[in-house]
């Protein structure tokens, strides 16, 4: 039997039309539209096509969008001194500064010195405290979009096995987290995990946040399980000088054993910059002091 795919696109898609739909409300209300700043530091230029990728679809929503790029040699003061204009100023909602940073900068304390309010990313400590304790915050896109297609799927995730591959503060953790929040039982595996085909051939749920190009095989996977694939990996591609995209899981086999699976393009990738849209969104309405359905979206 072969997996359902999920397709992150699509619902991507609709995501963002939410998004936009509640936006000519809130302009109404507060008078200004949403507005997202978004940092980048360097030429790199993965990073790039993200933050151009990033603008497109926040003017599309009808959001505000402002693009600060800044040179390779930017000292930690002077991304510090941007962050802390940002916080200041009423017409940005929400941060974000786009990692990696090059490696002059410390990366925790330029985090730490965003506004834990206008933190859409929700990589500040006051946020990861937020969403460790059940409090309101923001919470990291990716994983958040992650959980957003587990639960469309599955519906109620409550007793379900949960093997999360990767704990990296941007990816594992906070979905390790989350997945907790929403009653999974939770297994973060890393690279020191001993027997890991073994552990995640226990999952119902598999989510693979490692960087390696098509680690996961089909049979670490149990049949019908919800396999989600974070993994964003450039390879060279069938023609010479050609690159693609694949994922950490073994997409060709996988398929063939999973219940349903996300695809690498088009699986989680577009779901991370439309949720990015959506914290915006609520971040603008608690600024605004504009009330906020938290079950819109
Ligand atoms: N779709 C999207 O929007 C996004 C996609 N990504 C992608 O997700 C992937 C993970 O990103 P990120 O979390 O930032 O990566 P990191 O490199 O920060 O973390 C990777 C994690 O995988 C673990 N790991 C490495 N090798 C193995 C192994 N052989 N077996 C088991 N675990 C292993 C590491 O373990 P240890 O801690 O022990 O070193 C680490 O915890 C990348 O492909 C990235 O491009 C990332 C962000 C957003
Ligand atoms: N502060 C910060 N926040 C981030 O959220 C953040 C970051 N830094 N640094 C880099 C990672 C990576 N990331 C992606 C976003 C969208 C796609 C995406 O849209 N991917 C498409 C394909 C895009 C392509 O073709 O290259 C897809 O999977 O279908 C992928 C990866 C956000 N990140």
């Amino acid at each position: 039997m072969t997996a359902d795919i999920i397709d992150g696109k699509a619902f991507a898609a609709n995501l963002r039309a939410k998004v936009a739909a509640m936006v000519p409300a809130f302009r109404e209300k507060a008078g200004r539209a949403p507005g997202l700043a978004v940092v980048l530091v360097g030429e790199d230029p993965a990073s790039q096509v993200y933050v151009r990728n990033k603008h497109k679809t926040t003017v599309e929503a009808g959001m505000e969008s402002f693009e600060h790029r800044l040179p390779a040699d930017t000292t930690q003061d002077a991304l510090t001194a941007l962050v802390e204009q940002l916080n200041a100023d009423p017409a940005v909602d929400g941060i974000l500064v786009q990692l990696p940073l090059p490696k002059q900068i410390d990366e925790s304390a330029v985090l730490a010195t965003i506004d834990p309010d206008k933190d859409v990313d929700g990589f500040h400590v006051v946020n990861v405290g937020r969403l460790s304790t059940g409090m309101h915050g923001y919470v990291p896109c990716t994983p958040l979009g992650c959980v957003m297609l587990l639960k469309d799927r599955l519906g109620d995730l409550s007793g379900k096995d949960a093997v999360v591959i990767g704990r990296s503060n941007i990816v594992g953790k906070p979905m390790a987290q989350l997945l907790l929040a929403e009653n999974c039982t939770v297994t973060v595996a890393h690279s020191r995990t001993a027997h890991l085909p073994e552990v995640v051939r226990r999952a119902d749920i598999v989510v693979a946040a490692v960087g390696r190009p098509e680690m996961v095989k089909a049979d670490w996977i149990k049949p019908g399980a919800t396999v989600i694939d974070v993994g964003i990996n450039r390879v060279p591609g069938a023609e010479p000088g050609k690159t693609k995209l694949v994922g950490d899981v073994d997409f060709a086999e996988a398929v063939e054993v999973a219940g349903a699976i996300t695809p690498v393009p088009g699986g989680v990738g577009p779901m991370t910059i439309a949720v990015l849209l959506r914290n915006t969104l609520v971040a603008a309405h608690r600024l605004a002091d504009v009330p906020y359905d938290e079950k819109a979206i």
